[in-house]
């Protein structure tokens, strides 16, 4: 693409654009500039991308975006905001991509990526081809690419949808997160519908205050914008029975379709009951009332189904082929996960990273477990710090034996990180292992018949983040371990 076309995007900018050399990529990286990049300079957290400008025209660059003049050999333009311009262009490149296709937006604190494998499940039983981008991985129709963020920056998202619209795909269900929103690494996406699971308190050492984290959520909701052409409708989804709804809804010029449980909403579960395999309730849903057997566990699961629902309805998906498709569902990979080896006591692998699902995780198990309960629980390093001690104090609260340990430390010293834990609990009755494998271990080593032990934290990873390396380490893999050399 010429550079005066993909500058077309951009509102303002000023620099020498007597140039129009051929762009043939946009890079936000120096080491993956390739001869004719348009190469764009970010101020980050670590280091600025402006100190790499000259390094990316050695490489080959044709032009670059910055938010200063730099006296280089090739075109600068400049603009108030890289971030954002950098987002622009990249949807300019990548041909609108996100226009090509229904795109689904969830954000929340928790539930993102559970709710986008329930929705992922709806669309390709309605034999759509799908796409996902989230926690675990970007996935295009069947193929599964590696991930570093949860929403990647602009210029990975926008050549993802690319891909996506080239393949064929004919929705995709992406997890949004405050970071991204924040950074606005999603700016120029066009999204159908966008979703909202909750918020509670996570990453305040980035967004400081949870006015500020509420604020980043509902940037999806104003961003979402108000098409009610019948063809074109947009939908804004959303958990009623969380405080932030009211400002959420009232942010947003899309439809809106709510949902819950303790309040009255447009979608919404009453008599609910839990097991320890599965969850019934009755569904109210545009004037119907449908009995749901699900094979997942716990209220926030009904949540999570609900908000499924709610989008399967706003996608004209039939309510009983919602209910068949979601009632499927065996779980989503680390989250309440089972490791069942035979044992006579529950092991349970959950992702419960922040004080509100570790609280709901607790809770539910409380509902069925016939023994005492064990939490083997820590805290990510890098991280809100705040967390630390009200995360201990939940651990506390639920377990009959919690167990202190280290999550990703990465380059926080673990010591530390559990120091803050226990601050949070003094005088209570815990005990604390640095080593994850041992606390594992311990747990498994004690539970009796009937036990339930919680594995929390690191649900579907593979591997342990110690300083700036990731060494392998799967919970399921380890707690499967510790329970057959018991058997
Ligand atoms: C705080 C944050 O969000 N950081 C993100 C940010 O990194 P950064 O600001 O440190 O970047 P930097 O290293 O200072 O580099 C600045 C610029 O210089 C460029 N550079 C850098 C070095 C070099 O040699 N050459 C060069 O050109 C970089 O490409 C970049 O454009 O930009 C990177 C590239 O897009 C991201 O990968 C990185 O996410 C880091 C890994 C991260 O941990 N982010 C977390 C906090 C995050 O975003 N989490 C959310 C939410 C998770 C959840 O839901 O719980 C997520 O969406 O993942
Ligand atoms: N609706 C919910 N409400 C509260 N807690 C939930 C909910 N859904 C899941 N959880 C808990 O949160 C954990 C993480 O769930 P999930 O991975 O779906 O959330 P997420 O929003 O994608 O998280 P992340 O921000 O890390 O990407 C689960 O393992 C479970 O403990
Ligand atoms: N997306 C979250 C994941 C946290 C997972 C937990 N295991 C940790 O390392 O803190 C984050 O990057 O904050
Ligand atoms: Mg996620």
């Amino acid at each position: 693409m010429k550079l005066h076309t993909l500058l077309s995007s951009l509102a303002s900018y000023t620099g020498d654009v007597s140039q129009n050399p051929t762009i043939t990529s946009i890079e936000n990286d120096n080491r993956l500039v390739q001869p004719g990049s348009l190469f764009v300079c970010v101020k980050g957290y670590t280091v600025d991308g402006h100190d790499f400008a000259e390094a990316a025209v050695a490489s080959g660059a044709a032009a670059i975006v910055a938010e200063k003049p730099l006296s280089l050999s090739v075109p600068v333009i400049v603009v108030k905001d890289t971030y954002r311009a950098m987002a622009m262009l990249a949807d300019k490149f990548y041909e609108h991509p996100t226009q090509k296709l229904k795109l689904i937006g969830i954000t929340g604190t928790n539930g993102k990526t559970t709710i986008s494998h329930l929705i992922e499940k709806l669309l390709s039983d309605d034999n759509k081809k799908t796409g996902l981008i989230g926690t675990m991985y970007t996935k295009i129709a069947d193929k599964i690419f590696e991930t570093k963020n949860t929403t990647p920056d602009s210029v990975t998202l926008q050549k993802t949808f690319h891909a996506m619209a080239e393949e064929g795909v004919d929705a995709a269900v992406m997890e949004v997160s405050s970071h991204a929103l924040e950074l606005g690494r999603v700016h120029g996406c066009d999204y159908d519908l966008a979703i909202f699971t909750n918020l509670t308190q996570d990453h305040l050492d980035f967004h400081k205050t949870m006015e500020r984290y509420k604020f980043a959520k509902s940037l999806l909701f104003s961003q979402l914008g108000n098409a009610y052409y019948d063809d074109k409708r947009k939908y804004a989804i959303i958990n009623v029975d969380d405080e932030a709804a009211v400002d959420l809804i009232s942010y947003t010029a899309a439809h809106v379709v709510t949902y819950g449980i303790d309040q009255d909403a447009d979608v919404r579960a009453t008599d609910i009951e839990i097991t320890s395999s599965g969850t019934t309730f009755m569904l109210h849903a545009r004037g119907e009332k449908l009995p749901m057997k699900l094979q997942l566990v716990g209220k926030f699961s009904v949540y999570n189904v609900l908000a499924a629902v709610a989008a399967g309805l706003c996608l004209n998906l039939k309510l009983p082929d919602i209910i068949a498709s979601l009632e499927e569902v065996k779980g989503v990979s680390g989250r309440f996960e089972l490791v069942n080896e035979g044992q006579d006591y529950t092991v349970i692998v959950d992702y419960a990273h922040t004080p509100d699902s570790l609280e709901n995780v607790m809770k539910t198990v409380n509902e069925f477990a016939k023994g005492n309960t064990f939490v083997v629980v820590g805290c990510g390093g890098d991280r809100d710090k705040t967390k630390r001690p009200i995360m201990a104090n939940i651990a506390c609260e639920y377990a009959t034996y919690p167990i202190f340990t280290s999550d990703n430390p990465r380059t926080e010293k673990p010591e530390d990180i559990l120091k803050d834990m226990e601050a949070g609990v003094a005088g209570k009755s815990y005990t604390t292992i640095i080593d994850r494998k041992e606390a594992i271990y311990a747990s498994i080593k004690q539970a009796k018949p009937g036990d339930v032990i919680v594995i929390a934290g690191k649900g579907h990873e593979t591997y342990q983040e110690i300083g700036k390396q990731r060494f392998d380490f799967d919970d399921r893999v380890i707690a499967r371990q510790a329970i057959q050399e018991q058997l």
